[in-house]
């Protein structure tokens, strides 16, 4: 049975007479312990379907369930990790994630919650940056920071929106590893959204495009059967990842141009002008 699920799911912003549809009858199911990468377009509305999935919106039609439950608001059970890592910045690095984890894990005790914070610190590699405000850290030790403490949490899913978009290619292949390495530790439901193929092949057992908007939704799937772990400098020889990186791009290029043609030419409405002809000349003095 899937664990996550949408079905049928249509979801609009703005009013009925002016209604922005981002999905239209978009289905998807995810395993438990499953690792899916959603790869789509910019504007498509990959964002909005992690605030789906997360309970933070509701669809107009259709329904979003996880453990054959309609998910209805957001919650400790689905961690979810944004791109501009949503820190507080007053707090310190333990402290941001000491402060979700009182929320989780009410009861536990103070000692216990500083080793357990602890914990997360060191496997995202910020040993030693305890202290340290999020104003004082890089941009690569932020999303660190913000993934620690998505993982203390616990969740039981996974919502990763576009978490490496905002970094350097070095600390962004450094970061996909390490999430890797997280999960395969601990596994949890991965969905996590993306724009980068290499790193949808890299990461996911599945990738699910998302159809270029307005009214999107999931197009053909590609599974993901390169053994792991997956080392990249070997990977770049390898003939299936080539062909599958390969066979990703040429669809998504492929459902791109189509959706361009599909695109009616807006019929603009001209303004009602009067074209200005000359008339007498006047002399000024
Ligand atoms: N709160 C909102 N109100 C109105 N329109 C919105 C709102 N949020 C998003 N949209 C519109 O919905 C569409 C999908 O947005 P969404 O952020 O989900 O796309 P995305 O694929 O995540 O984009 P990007 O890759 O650029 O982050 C866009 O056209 C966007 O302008």
């Amino acid at each position: 049975m899937p664990y996550l699920e949408l079905e049928n799911v249509s979801f609009g912003y703005g009013p009925a007479s002016n209604r922005y549809e981002v999905l239209k009858d978009a289905s998807l199911s995810v395993e438990e312990n499953e690792f899916v990468a959603i790869i789509g377009f910019s504007g498509s509305g990959k964002s909005t379907l992690i605030s789906l999935l997360a309970g933070l919106e509701r669809p107009d039609a259709g329904s979003v369930r996880m453990a054959a439950r309609p998910i209805k608001a957001p919650g400790p059970d689905k961690g979810i990790m944004f791109q501009n890592y949503s820190l507080l910045p007053w707090l310190t690095v333990q402290g941001n994630i000491e402060l979700a984890v009182k929320q989780v894990f009410p009861d536990m005790p103070r000692g216990e919650r500083r080793r357990y914070c602890q914990h997360y610190i060191d496997l995202v590699s910020l040993t030693g940056s305890d202290w340290k405000l999020p104003g004082e850290l890089s941009g690569g030790m932020r999303q660190r920071l913000s993934l620690a403490r998505t993982l203390a949490m616990k969740p039981e899913v996974l919502l990763l929106d576009e978490p490496l978009s905002a970094l350097d290619a070095l600390t962004r292949s450094v970061l996909q590893d390490e999430i890797i390495r997280i999960w395969e530790e601990d596994r949890r439901t991965v969905v996590m959204i993306t724009n980068d193929v290499d790193e949808a092949v890299i990461m996911a057992d599945r990738i699910v495009p998302l159809t270029p908007g307005p009214a999107a939704s999931f197009g053909k799937e590609f599974a993901v059967s390169l053994p792991r772990p997956r080392d990249r400098a070997t990977l770049n020889f390898n003939e299936d990842y080539k062909h599958l990186r390969n066979e990703v791009t040429k669809y998504l290029i492929q459902v791109n141009s189509e959706s361009k043609e599909l695109s009616p030419v807006a019929d603009l409405p001209l303004p009602d002008l009067q074209p200005i002809t000359p008339g007498p000349r006047v002399a000024i003095a």
